[in-house]
């Protein structure tokens, strides 16, 4: 499997393959990576897959895009990250061996998809292990080392620390966003002390971060000579790895592959709905994908008009959903070039123009008349309506959720009349409760379920160095840290 990027140019060697975009992360023009074509799945693959379990249906959708990994590693690469061990934190624990279980709400009608029971209770987790035996097998067999740069909202940060820590030749520098995360979500990333791990928190919002990852990024001599590679969905493998639920989710919803699903996904950087589309793309009978954001609705004005209107940081609301506080969503970039018929030189026009801070307006073009071919509907969420949804899950069904997956499910609720009758709803759920406690209590008066594992960490000392979101201070702190 080739990749292209997004803009045109995906760098030397042309259109290249699977590992260099791993260790490559953004492409040299500033794009973002996407296969030469999606690959197509076949019924008699639908049919086989079924029952398979996660990690040998992960090997399968995998084995697609990464056609440079002889295929025996790949599914021992598989079978080492997708294991009940890691993912333990399943809400009925015998059910941890499915890996993402289904949680029904409304038997056959209305579930959660768990995508939250790996080590830092977030999605995150999914790809991310993934992403850090990926790593650590690519660059053995290369000899070589990475210095990953990354930015979070709150939940990448610590997915990618709890997978990196330790790994031979990984480093991981971490912005985040100075007092914009949850208390808990502070002491999972802060409190690592291993020396491959640094934490950054800068002050700003995370769109300042992430701004900061591409400006670094796009420094090709800098980039080359400091070996920066992503974690952040801007990594392709990030996206590829986040197919694989969809699948699985698919199945445990539907008795025969004559069904249809639809998908209702809490959205801040646009990488977990990304999958979906790709999954539909590849041709998983999806019926709808649901778009939901918080206060920070810069997704849904763009799926209800055409306009995409980045906002700055002073307009981006901090939230109690604040993993999804982001106003320049990243992978956006990916669909777009998909719904503009994957012409990279409209992809740049429209990305030039993101990039001067200015917005998109595709409301009146052809592209835009065609945008119900993609299954796309959306909705926006308030902090009286996350209280309002976690009170009623809870009441209703005695299940506790968090505020992103709040802000799922009533997006869900407010657009299941779009989903034809009788197709399933599996809302996303993207998070564990106990990383936003403070919501939940507000919510329902008493703290959520913490798992052993995690007990206390809030009152582990913490490493944490608070820096201005300046492009060459950054880079001096990486370089510094790097000749060591
Ligand atoms: C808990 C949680 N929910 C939802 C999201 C939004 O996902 P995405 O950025 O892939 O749209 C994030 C962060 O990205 C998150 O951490
Ligand atoms: N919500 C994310 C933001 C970064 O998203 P990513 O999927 O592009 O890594 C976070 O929790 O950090």
């Amino acid at each position: 499997m080739k990749y292209i990027s997004t803009r045109g140019h995906a760098g030397q060697p042309t259109n290249p393959e699977f590992c260099d975009i791993l260790l490559g992360g953004l492409a040299p023009d500033g794009g973002l990576y996407l296969p030469e074509s999606y690959p197509c799945v076949t019924r008699a693959e639908l049919d086989a897959w079924r029952t398979l379990p996660y990690a040998e249906l992960a090997f399968e959708i995998l084995s697609k895009f990464i056609t440079d990994i002889p295929a025996a590693d790949l599914r021992a690469i598989c079978a080492k990250t997708y294991t009940a061990e890691v993912y333990c934190h399943a809400r009925a624990g015998d059910r941890a061996a499915d890996i993402t279980p289904v949680h029904w709400l409304e038997p056959g009608r209305l579930g959660l998809l768990e995508l939250s029971n790996g080590p830092t209770l977030a999605f995150k987790d999914m790809a991310m292990q993934l992403l850090g035996n990926l790593f650590e097998y690519v660059l053995a067999k290369r000899g070589e080392s990475i210095n990953i740069l990354g930015a979070t909202s709150g939940d990448t940060g610590s997915a990618a620390e709890y997978a990196m820590r330790g790994k031979q030749g990984v480093r991981v520098f971490m912005l985040s966003p100075h007092g914009k995360m949850s208390a808990f979500q502070r002491a999972q990333m802060y409190s690592l002390q291993d020396e491959n791990i640094f934490n950054i928190a800068v002050t700003g919002m995370f769109d300042d971060a992430q701004d900061i990852v591409k400006a670094v990024s796009n420094d090709h001599a800098f980039k080359a000579g400091h070996k920066i590679g992503a974690v952040n969905s801007i990594n392709w493998a990030r996206v590829a790895a986040q197919v694989v639920y969809y699948f699985k989710g698919y199945f445990a919803a539907t008795s025969s592959n004559d069904q249809e699903v639809a998908f209702c996904v809490p959205s801040g950087n646009f990488g977990n709905i990304c999958a979906g589309h790709i999954a539909r793309q590849m041709g998983l009978p999806v019926a709808k994908l649901l778009l939901a954001t918080n206060e920070n609705d810069v997704l849904d004005e763009f799926f209800r008009t055409g306009v995409y209107r980045p906002r700055k940081a002073a307009e981006t609301h901090v939230t109690s959903s604040p993993s999804m506080d982001i106003s320049k969503a990243s992978n956006f970039e990916r669909f777009v070039f998909d719904l503009v018929g994957r012409d990279p030189q409209k992809v740049a026009a429209l990305w030039a123009e993101v990039d001067a801070g200015r917005a998109f307006d595709l409301s009146a073009s052809a592209e835009f008349a065609r945008i119900a071919e993609f299954g796309f509907l959306s909705g926006a969420s308030s902090h009286a309506d996350r209280l309002a949804t976690i009170r009623k899950v809870f009441e209703q069904y005695g299940v506790m959720i968090d505020t992103h997956t709040a802000d799922g499910v009533k997006v869900a609720w407010e657009l299941a009349g779009a989903v034809p009758a009788g197709v399933p709803l599996l809302v996303l759920e993207t998070a564990l409760p106990v990383k936003f406690s403070e919501t939940i209590v507000e919510a329902l008066g008493r703290e959520p379920e913490r798992p052993a594992d995690l007990a206390g960490i809030e009152a582990l000392p913490q490493r944490v160095e608070v820096m201005a979101p300046d492009v060459d201070a950054i880079k001096r702190f990486i370089t510094e840290r790097v000749r060591g």
